[in-house]
């Protein structure tokens, strides 16, 4: 087993009462592995651990946690030696899910005993790194409701997707995609470098992490028939073939909005904007699993 540091997110998902370093110590303990675990103390405090991880020399620095955790810890290693691992304990677990790594928590620790190393893409939304999806309108709205919400999990953001689905409403943009720029609305414009929102929720079923490039996933209006459609579409991974939306493959995009629009990088509100540059930055990580 590599030199490996557990980075874990105590707040993370909903398994909060398992004893994780327990959990990771006994499997890892028997096999007289060269490995510690860190805790996070606070928001952000990943990507300052994952980053003296490297400097410290751990080859793999695990993110245990969700989306968010896997956000921070990957920003901490861009530019490192080092490699991510994922311990899947979010909510949605969107880039553990594309990636297959194991949700069960034996079988994901066992993985990283011996895992396979390779390299993935990182978008960049207004200079904000992301892994799995960053985008603006509808999403982020829910991100930012959501975090304010006061509970977590699947029934806290179904029950604030279906209250604020009522009142959120399009904003005019114009968008410059490969050279070509159109105006439109935009409900939801999703930059996808990997296939799903987390919970097996596709908004880009296509997306490649290794292909250098980002799904682009324009929805510009959501009446209640097409969001029955989008829903299922998402879920079934067949939202390309749908007609309920367009899409777009790009390396860099550039979004003008008529009005402050809320955007999210891997799940997380950002805040709102008018203006946004989406760039890649291909194989830019390395990874574990
Ligand atoms: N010790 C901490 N105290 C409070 N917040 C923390 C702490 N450590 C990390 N965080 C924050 O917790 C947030 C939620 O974590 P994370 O996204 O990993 O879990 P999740 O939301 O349950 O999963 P997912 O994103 O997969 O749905 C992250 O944005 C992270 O910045």
């Amino acid at each position: 087993m590599p030199k490996t540091c557990f980075i874990l997110n105590p707040m993370a998902g909903p398994s909060r009462r398992l004893d994780m370093p327990a959990l990771i110590d006994r499997y890892f303990g028997a096999r007289e592995a060269d490995y510690e675990i860190r805790l996070t103390e606070y928001a952000g405090h990943a990507v300052e651990i994952a980053r003296s991880a490297a400097g410290e020399g751990h080859k793999v620095v695990v993110a245990v946690g969700g989306d968010g955790t896997v956000n921070e810890v990957g920003r901490g290693l861009l530019g490192t030696a080092a490699a991510m691992g994922i311990v899947p304990q979010g909510s949605g677990n969107g880039l553990a899910r594309h990636l297959k790594v194991p949700l069960a928590l034996p079988a994901a620790l066992r993985r990283l005993a011996a895992p396979t190393f390779s390299r993935m893409d990182v978008g960049v939304m207004n200079g904000h790194p992301f892994f799995c999806t960053a985008g603006l309108g509808f999403d982020a709205h829910v991100s930012q409701h959501f975090a304010q919400a006061g509970s977590r999990g699947l029934a806290t953001y179904l029950r604030v997707t279906l209250s604020e689905y009522r009142r959120y409403r399009p904003t005019p943009v114009r968008v410059l995609l490969n050279g070509e720029e159109r105006a439109t609305d935009c409900y939801v414009l999703a930059f996808a470098n990997a296939s799903q929102y987390g919970n097996n929720a596709y908004i880009a079923p296509r997306a490649d992490l290794r292909d250098g490039l980002l799904d682009v996933c324009l929805i510009d209006a959501l009446p209640v028939g097409r969001a029955f459609r989008v829903s299922l579409a998402m879920a079934l991974g067949n939202l390309p073939q749908s007609k309920a939306a367009e899409y777009f493959r790009v390396t860099e995009g550039r979004v003008m909005a008529a009005a402050p629009i809320g955007f999210h990088v891997d799940g997380d509100y950002m805040g709102h904007a008018t203006e946004f540059n989406v760039e890649m930055m291909p194989l830019a990580l390395a990874v574990a699993v």
